[in-house]
This record gives structure tokens, sequence and C-alpha cells, in this order.
């Protein structure tokens, strides 16, 4: 994996980086690298996840998911940190032959439109929690339960569960006899696509797990102090430095559909992550070259508040567009999908460069097992360095828990003093 930052150290750029500047921040790199290095040592919380790739137990992984090798789906009951690697994985790299679902929303209709789409007797159902508590998943798994109850299956023989060592989760899966994985010992949801929280399905659809974790630690053996020669680093560094000169938010734009849960998987790292103490960078989720088409306009002439990265593939399969009898089509005719898709990104790139507007490109030669643990594993680097820079506590999310204790509160679970802003709301309802 590569990052090419030259688009941000012209004098075009606005915001941008000046020499002086980037030495100043490669000595602050230099800095938080030593923080991380220590915390990592000590298998501190949220530090730990960098160690995932050596201590993660692949083989337990697929010990305990060789009872639904014969699956024709697998479904993921999570949310957040525990639901958004597991789909990133899979849509990226993962095999369609065993269809990969995700409710990690409470909305009736799609729960009720993806169980019905479904033969419960042939899915194994991954119900994954970190905390053990979280209601939306809570939830959910108790409508698949009774869904499976009523169609006649034994759901017990078609549930695993990743949760901590105890909560509700755990109990369910101690009453039951579950099979069950553990989560990492302190590494946050959203830090944890490189565990058991998020391999079991691409283990179930057979999946090469071990490249996956392969390119985590070629990710680990990328870390260096010197802001030049690590591209994750990098890559935090820049954009912290050009949020605090007033890019605060962050487009994620890939150029590859299987990459589109990416994004998402990215916008909670970046947003639960840095949000904090009035400070952080927005990240948006695009895709392109579709959202050149809805966004790019805003990009271009818009205000100058964003840095845009790109995450291109080199190499990828590629169709070819038939010849045309259509004169003002000939152009198209006969070249392929893939060239049309590598000549929109640089037209884009060159867009958005020209018109001074910050963008950072990151390369991965292809999108396989391998390249994806990179990249997964450089983006949390990133972002805990990015953490160093803003000096802000990475790993938690108290806004968050805020809205988790008011919601459960307005639910009767107990009495949480966040629900009685509920009532306080502010109302002026024109109708
Ligand atoms: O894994 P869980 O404990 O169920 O948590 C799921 C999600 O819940 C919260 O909303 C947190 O903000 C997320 O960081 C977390 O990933």
């Amino acid at each position: 994996m590569n990052v090419d930052i030259g688009n941000i150290l012209t004098d075009k750029s606005q915001p941008s980086l000046d020499k002086h500047e980037f030495e100043e921040l490669a000595e602050r790199v230099r800095v938080g690298h030593e923080r991380i290095a220590e915390g990592r040592e000590n298998n501190e919380f949220g530090y730990a996840a960098l160690n995932l790739p050596e201590t993660v137990d692949s083989d337990e992984i697929r010990r305990k998911t060789d009872h639904f090798a014969d699956s024709d789906a697998v479904l993921t009951v999570g949310i957040g940190g525990s639901a958004l690697g597991a789909a990133t994985i899979t849509t990226a790299v993962g095999n369609d032959e065993v269809e990969h679902y995700v409710l990690d929303n409470v909305d009736p209709e799609h729960t009720q439109s993806v169980l019905n789409s479904l033969d419960l007797g042939k899915t194994a159902v991954h119900v994954v929690s970190r905390s053990g508590t979280t209601a939306e998943t809570l939830a959910t798994f108790l409508v698949v339960r009774e869904a499976m109850d009523d169609a006649g299956v034994d759901w017990t023989e078609q549930t695993i569960v990743t949760t901590g060592d105890d909560g509700p989760l755990r109990t369910l899966a101690e009453t039951h006899a579950l099979p069950a994985l553990d989560v990492p010992d302190n590494v946050p949801g959203r830090f944890s696509a490189l565990s058991t929280v998020a391999l079991v399905p691409a283990a179930i659809q057979d999946c090469d797990i071990d490249a996956f974790l392969d390119g985590g630690k070629e990710g680990a053996e990328s870390l260096s102090p010197s802001l030049s020669d690590c591209p994750a680093y990098a890559y935090g560094a820049v954009s912290y430095a050009l949020g605090q000169r007033g890019a605060d938010m962050n487009v994620m734009m890939p150029y590859a559909e299987r990459l589109e849960p990416f994004s998402e998987w990215f916008a909670q790292l970046w947003a639960e992550s840095l949000g904090k103490d009035g400070g952080g960078q927005t990240p948006v989720r695009a895709l392109g070259a579709t959202d050149q088409h809805s966004q790019l306009q805003l990009y271009r002439a818009g205000p100058r508040n964003k840095l845009v990265t790109f995450v291109r593939p080199q190499e990828t399969a590629n169709v070819t567009i038939p010849e045309t009898d259509i004169d003002e089509l000939s152009y198209l005719g006969g070249s392929e999908l893939g060239s049309l898709l590598d000549a929109e990104f640089e037209a884009t790139e060159a867009s958005l460069a020209t018109a001074g507007c910050p963008n950072v490109r990151i390369e991965i030669e292809q999108l396989n097992e391998q390249s994806l643990g990179r990249l997964l594993y450089d983006m949390e680097a990133a972002c805990i360095l990015a953490g160093e820079l803003y000096d802000v506590e990475t790993f938690t999310q108290p806004a968050v828990e805020w809205g988790k204790r008011a919601a459960r509160g307005l639910l009767g679970e107990s009495e949480f003093e966040e629900a009685a802003a509920i009532a306080e709301k502010n109302r002026h309802i024109i109708d």
C-alpha cells in the first residue's frame, strides 16, 4: 500500500502543507510513534488493536466455524464495530456462494424482509456484541431466534456468538451451550476488524483469513517513526494537519464498488475516535465513479473545507466494451470498463488538484485478502496516530454512550438521567 500526498504539498492546494510545516509534523509523528509503540508493548486499551494480526488465533476461528461450512448464507447480527468490519471484508473479498447478510438496524420492515429471504435452516447466525448489552443487537437476535423457532429450525444449531467475558449475550451463549468466541482484550469494537469480531463470516465463506492477517502483519512491520517512510502515519498525520487548517471533512472515495462498505467502516473509525473536545474531521462516504455525478460539483467548487481521500486498486478484472455502429460512441467501443474507470479516476483527481481542493491517493496493487488486511490495519494505525496529534481519547465514545443510556432509560431498562432530556425537547412544529 502506498499513499501519495503530493497534491497537498503544493501552494495550489487550499489548505496545504509547506516544507516547514511538514518537517514540524514529522517531528510530532516521531513522538506519536513512540507513544503508540509503548501502548502496543504494554497491550494497553486501544493500542492493543495494532497487535491483533499477531495475537488472533485463526485456527480457533476455523475450528468454531467448521460446523457451519455447508451453510447457504451467514447472517451477522451486530452493530457499529460489531458489523462494519465483517461487511467490509466479505463485500471486498468474500465468496458469493455463501451470501453474507447483516442486520445492524432495528428497522422492522428491513429485518422482516431479510428474514423472509433466507432459508433459515441453512443460515449460520453470528451474533456479535463486545459489551453483550447493545439493545439493537439483542432485540434483533430475539426476533431471529423466534423466526427460526417458527420455521421449525433448531436455532442453537445455527448460532455462534462472539462477545466479552460477561453480559447478557455471554449468559445466553452459556445457557444454551452455543459455540462462542471471545472478543479480543483491550480492543474497542471499531478497531477489531482483524479479529474474531469480523472474521467469522469470512471464515464461513472460506476466505483466506490467514492472508488477511498477513496483510495486517505487513502493516505492523511498516510502522516507523519516520513520516516519510510510513504510509499509515503519513495518512493520519496529513489528515490531522489539514483538518487543523480548515479541512474539517474527510471524503473517503474508493474507486471500487467492492470497497463501498469500507467507507462506512472508515466513517465509524474516524468519527468515533477523533470527534472529541470540539474537534475532529467529519467523514463523508463517497464512491467513484458513481459520486462524481452527484457530489463532485461541491467538492471542486464548494467550500475549501474538505480533504478527499481516493483509494484505488491498481489492477482489477476487466470487461470489454463492445464495438458499436453509433459514430458518437466509437471512442468507447473496443475499450474496457476498467480503463474507463481509471480515466474517470485520473480526471477527477486532476480536477480537484487544479481547483486547489486537497486530495490524497491511497493505492493497493489489487484487492485481495492480503491487501485488504493491510489497508484496514493501516487506516487503524493512521487513526491512532491522528488521535495522538489531536491529543484526544481515541478509544472511547462517551457521546454515543450518552444516547444509548437515554434510549435505554426511555425503554424503561432503568433510571438513566439522560432520558430526561427527551422530555425537554424544544418543539416548534410547522404543519
Ligand atoms: O459491540 P457492541 O458492544 O454491541 O457495540 C456496538 C457499537 O455500540 C456503540 O454504538 C459504540 O459507539 C460502537 O463503538 C460499538 O461498535
